[in-house]
Order: C-alpha cells, then sequence, then structure tokens
C-alpha cells in the first residue's frame, strides 16, 4: 500500500466531518453568511503568506533540480494565482491589500501556521510535506465535492471559490504533493513514518479547526 493510502484510510474520518461542517455545506448550497466568508478570506489570506514559504523551504531542502524548480513554481502559484483569488474577494469586499496584508491572525491561524512552519524548518523534507498535504488534498476534495453540487460553482460569490479549488490545475499540483510524499516514504522505518503520520493528522485536525474557526469568527477569548 502506498504511504498516502494509509493516511487516507487513517484520516478520512477527519475529512468527513470538514465535507459536513455548516461552513463548507452552507458554500456548497450558496446560504454562508457573507461575513463569515469575509472572515476566513483575510484569515486565509494571512495563512497563505507562511503556507508559501513551506514551499520556498521546500526549493531550500529539495535535493534535485526538478523537485527543486516545482515548488518554485507551487510558490509562484500560491502567491500569485491562489492570494489573487483572495484579493479579488477583498476588493469586493472593500478591503485593501494593505489591510489584508497586515490584518490580526486568529490564535487558530497563528497556532495552524507556527507549526506548519516549525515542522518545515526543523524537520526533512518528507516531515515538510507531510505537513503541507492535508491542506492542498483536503481542499482538492473540498473542491471537487463542492464542485459537483448542480449550480454551485455559478454561485454568484462563492462560485469562484469552487473553481479554483476544482480546477485541474489545483488538482495537478496536489497529485504532485502526494507523489513526492509516498516517494519519500519509499523504505522508510516504520518509527519514521509514524513521525510523518503525526504532522499529516496535526494539520489535518488544524484544517478542521481552521473551518470552524471561520465559521465562528473566533478571535482570542480575552478581547
Ligand atoms: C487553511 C487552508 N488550507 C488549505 C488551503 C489550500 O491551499 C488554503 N488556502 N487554506
Amino acid at each position: 500500500m502506498k504511504f498516502s493510502e494509509r493516511l487516507y484510510h487513517k484520516l478520512h474520518p477527519i475529512w468527513r466531518r470538514n465535507h459536513t461542517h455548516p461552513f463548507i455545506i452552507e458554500l456548497g448550497n450558496g446560504t454562508l453568511p457573507v461575513e463569515k466568508f469575509r472572515f476566513y478570506m483575510i484569515q486565509d489570506y494571512l495563512y497563505l503568506i507562511d503556507y508559501a514559504k513551506l514551499f520556498a523551504l521546500g526549493a531550500v531542502k529539495a535535493n534535485d533540480l526538478q523537485t527543486m524548480g516545482k515548488f518554485a513554481a507551487l510558490l509562484d502559484s500560491t502567491m500569485n494565482v491562489e492570494m489573487s483569488l483572495h484579493r479579488t474577494y477583498a476588493a469586493r469586499f472593500g478591503i485593501s491589500e494593505e489591510e489584508l496584508e497586515h490584518a490580526a491572525p486568529s490564535p487558530i491561524t497563528l497556532a495552524y501556521t507556527h507549526y506548519m512552519l516549525h515542522a518545515a524548518q526543523n524537520g526533512s523534507l518528507a516531515e515538510l510535506v507531510a505537513a503541507l498535504l492535508p491542506c492542498m488534498w483536503g481542499y482538492w476534495e473540498i473542491g471537487k465535492e463542492l464542485s459537483s453540487i448542480p449550480g454551485a460553482s455559478d454561485h454568484a460569490l462563492y462560485g469562484e471559490w469552487i473553481r479554483m479549488y476544482s480546477s485541474e490545475e489545483f488538482g495537478g499540483l496536489a497529485q504532485w504533493c502526494i507523489g513526492l510524499l509516498d516517494q519519500l516514504a519509499q523504505g522508510k522505518p516504520e518509527g519514521e513514518l509514524a513521525r510523518l503520520e503525526e504532522i499529516f493528522l496535526n494539520t489535518t485536525r488544524y484544517e478542521y479547526m481552521f473551518w470552524d474557526m471561520a465559521y465562528h469568527r473566533t478571535m482570542w477569548p480575552t478581547d
């Protein structure tokens, strides 16, 4: 069994919870209140600034030029394709790029991005990929599922989001990351695989918490 298949079976229950979370259900049927989406968009932009850095670190840790080049392309597409979706939405909400970039991160955004950056900076290339994979893989799964709902991809506000994450281009990048992790996991001792699984499990949990944070617009309880 491929390592990614082992991960898929193990983590499927958490992914099901993502797919049935009210944020995703309402994004798919178009009833998600705009203020929840607006909050999500700002936090996700902050998230992506750090997420993009994982790709830059991937280029540093890559052992061959083909992998290095692919990480450079992922960095470019995150900053210039994915984040431009957020900039377009922000403009529609009357939020400037400056405001977007300097918004205050929520505690979950901070915890999630710092966890990923810690794993990426201190671990092997395999650990870095284990940290970033649930994000791409999970969004692609959600994008595909929502795009199968009649009319969802044409929704005036949320259609663009669904089209981005169900696109061939995004799916291809997610599949490349899955393939890379499978390749890096090959022949590794069980102890190392368990460590990769733990990182993957933690960022999968953070993905769920991110949806929940967005739905409830959770900031610091002390503010
Ligand atoms: C929180 C989160 N996870 C994954 C993605 C997909 O890149 C995203 N934009 N945001």
